[in-house]
């Protein structure tokens, strides 16, 4: 379970939000919505420990990550998180497969085929990711988190550069992994991305809702 508790961050003079408060439990998604510029990518970055806040704390599973050393951040990031991002963070110059292995955790046996055939991506392991188009780069990504499995996934626009067959995809891979445990939490404008997790959070207005 991720906690943030009093968490605030300003830029500046700038306040983003102060004394947010928010729980997000295993199995369940998590829509973060509000105006442009009211700070969901920051409050996502917050979480995945790529930006530090400005003020109080997040627990995961009860301890606060943001007081960990870089070291200890960094295993964090690699056992437990899961990003899909606008820049997919993917590497560019190596094989779909190549990208799959990076994200297998030690011990595990994915099936990185079943991954890619559910992206629509089957038998592409050899393609270069540079050639690939922009939403196909982003399936890849998708990919990558089946095959990592996260704890927690945090989400940005999943599915902006996606047609809407696609977009569903993603919206319904993300549904699964939350069915197996994962946390997933999605900042996005997309009503009907909002609508299909089974809570929302307003980071202007500080106010969780039910989507529907
Ligand atoms: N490193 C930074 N330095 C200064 N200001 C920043 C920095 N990062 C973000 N901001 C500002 O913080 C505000 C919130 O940005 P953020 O991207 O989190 O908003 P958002 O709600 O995700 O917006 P959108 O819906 O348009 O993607 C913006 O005004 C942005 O300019």
């Amino acid at each position: 379970m991720i906690i943030l508790k009093n968490l605030s961050k300003s830029f500046g003079s700038r306040v983003l939000w102060k004394d947010l408060d928010l729980t997000v439990e295993p199995g369940r998604m998590l829509a973060l919505v509000g105006a442009s510029g009211s700070g969901k990518t920051t409050l996502l970055n917050c979480m995945g420990l790529l930006e530090r806040p400005t003020g109080g704390q997040i627990l995961f599973e009860g301890s606060d990550v943001t007081r960990l050393g870089p070291g200890r951040q960094r295993r964090f990031r690699r056992d437990h998180l899961g990003y899909l991002f606008q820049n997919y963070a993917l590497i560019e110059n190596a094989t779909v497969k190549a990208n799959l292995d990076v994200a297998r955790r030690r011990g595990t046996r994915p099936d990185q085929a079943a991954a890619l055939e559910r992206v629509g991506l089957a038998g592409r392991e050899k393609e270069k990711v540079h050639y690939l188009s922009g939403g196909e780069q982003q399936r890849v990504a998708l990919a990558r988190l089946m095959v990592k499995q996260p704890s927690l996934v945090l989400a940005d626009e999943p599915t902006g550069a996606l047609d809407s067959d696609n977009g569903a995809m993603v919206v319904d891979v993300l549904r699964e992994m939350s069915r197996s445990g994962c946390a997933v939490v999605i900042a996005t404008h997309n009503d009907s991305v909002r609508d299909a997790c089974d809570t929302a959070f307003d980071v202007a207005a500080q106010r969780e809702f039910a989507p529907r």
